[in-house]
């Protein structure tokens, strides 16, 4: 049905490329390692002393008609990953394809026919739209950089898409001062919408907007993709914003994407616990409904600097079930249910990865204690209820990984066992321990030597 209306627009702008027509669910864009790295020089020959590790090695793919969420705290590199994607900006390393062409190093002509398809709408509709020109010229400017000459000329095509945005035609010649913040975002789509594109990049497209107008423009969002079978990537900084118009989510932390879910999946069910903490903090608008999840889990510190990010996983220093693994191997993406991929190696609602490494981090203890024991209990019954479901089709681990712990773990330089028993982790198998439940359970003997 998408397809249809975009042969539509094409008839209204003959010189739109017809050719790459796809059905919802081909793969358009695909990223793969994916690396940004921004130099920092010093001194007076500019030597390079150091890196930012923005982006650092990204795998994802965005399929036809979908809306793919990115999500994740200021600086973790979703700005960056975003106009790596549209070519605003060149990768360090990695692939981009955009359907099924590599993209990655094109230089200005070879992206020249790229721009119309790959479009990019701006956070901030006060900076991102010239003062001094009019409606009219901005959002017909990409036809005259394009060189295309719409059917019935673009004073007309112009006003036919601030229609489609829902702004009045007749305000063609105003300048964007004498439009609200919300009008001028709906300018910005309509710019981005202009020559019909395949991919729409959103980069915190409603942020900078007050919060009674953010739904309308994430609602317009959600029906121009309906009509023109757009697809999108929008990137936010909290869940609340993409939660209602993305397909799938995927949660970015320190350059890294550590959850890609389907948005069903993430919801019900998420698995990274840095995903499980941006979720905690997603207000619920249901008072009947609040008191079922009204624990909020606050995350340890700031996250740490893109210069310097810590070793393994990148969130074990700020992650209630840290083992000495966490610190010291990342954690592959890996699709542990159909539909839901993630980087961990003690995830939430599901087995543990690495049940064999059960001595938390000082930093998990520290982390643990902000938050709720609600929390921490559930995350341990649920743990624990998946296990005891997979033990049967697994025996190897439980034989395999008890004499791993013992033999092979170097004393963490800084773990230590952990105390505490709590109900809930008694019904724990003991076969595939989680950390969590060890976390409440007596120290096992064999634990690690605790440094101090
Ligand atoms: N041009 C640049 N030069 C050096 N460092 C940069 C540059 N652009 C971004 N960075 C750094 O890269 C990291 C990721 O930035 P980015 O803007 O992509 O994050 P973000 O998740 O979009 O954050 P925000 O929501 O605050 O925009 C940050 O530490 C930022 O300071």
């Amino acid at each position: 049905m998408s397809d249809v209306k975009r042969d539509d627009e094409a008839a209204t702008i003959p010189a739109q490329s017809t050719d790459g027509g796809h059905a919802d669910g081909d793969v358009l864009l695909k990223v793969t390692g994916l690396q940004k790295h921004f130099p920092i020089k010093k001194g007076l020959l500019q030597r390079q002393v150091g890196a930012v590790h923005a982006v650092d090695g990204i795998d994802f793919e965005v399929r036809a008609g979908e809306t793919l969420g990115v999500v994740g705290e200021s600086g973790c590199g979703k700005s960056t990953m975003g106009r790596l994607i549209t070519r605003l900006l060149e990768p360090t390393a990695g692939k981009i394809e955009f359907e099924g062409k590599d993209i990655t190093h094109l230089g200005v002509a070879g992206m020249r026919p790229l721009r119309r398809d790959v479009q990019m709408i701006f956070q901030d509709p006060y900076s991102s739209l010239n003062p001094r020109h009019t409606i009219g010229t901005i959002v017909g400017a990409p036809f005259k950089l394009q060189g295309v000459e719409p059917e019935g000329g673009v004073k007309k095509e112009v006003q036919r898409l601030l229609s489609v945005v829902g702004l009045n035609p007749e305000h063609y010649n105003r300048y964007p001062h004498e439009f609200s913040g919300g009008q001028r975002q709906r300018i910005g789509i309509a710019r981005a919408l202009a020559l019909n594109p395949k991919l729409v990049v959103a980069d915190e497209p409603v942020s900078a907007l007050d919060v009674s107008i953010q739904a309308q423009v994430v609602n317009l969002l959600d029906d121009l993709q309906q009509e023109l079978g757009l697809t999108y990537v929008i990137i936010a900084h909290d869940l609340s914003v993409v939660r209602h118009v993305s397909d799938r989510i995927a949660v970015m932390y320190l350059g890294k994407i550590v959850e890609l879910a389907d948005r069903d999946l993430l919801y019900k069910t998420p698995m990274h616990p840095y995903t499980k903490a941006l979720m905690s903090a997603v207000p619920i608008p249901d008072p009947r409904r609040k008191a079922e999840k009204s624990e909020r889990i606050l995350l340890k510190g700031d996250v740490p600097s893109p210069i310097a990010p810590p070793s393994g996983c990148r969130f074990h220093t700020r992650c209630w079930k840290a083992t000495e693994i966490c610190r010291t191997t990342e954690p592959p993406l890996l699709e542990l249910r159909p539909g839901q991929r993630v980087a961990c190696h003690h995830p939430e609602n599901f087995e543990d990865q690495q049940p064999q490494d059960t001595v938390l981090l000082t930093a998990a203890k520290e982390a643990g204690e902000l938050v709720p024991d609600g929390v921490l209990a559930e995350s341990a019954e649920t743990s624990a209820a998946v296990a005891a479901e997979v033990a049967p089709h697994k025996p190897s681990v439980a034989t395999e990984a008890a004499p791993a712990a013992d033999t092979t773990a170097e004393p963490a330089v800084d773990a230590e066992p952990v105390a505490k028993a709590d109900p809930a982790a008694a019904p724990a198998p003991a076969a595939e321990p989680d950390p969590a439940v060890e976390a409440e359970a007596p120290a096992a003997p064999e634990a690690p030597a605790q440094e101090k």
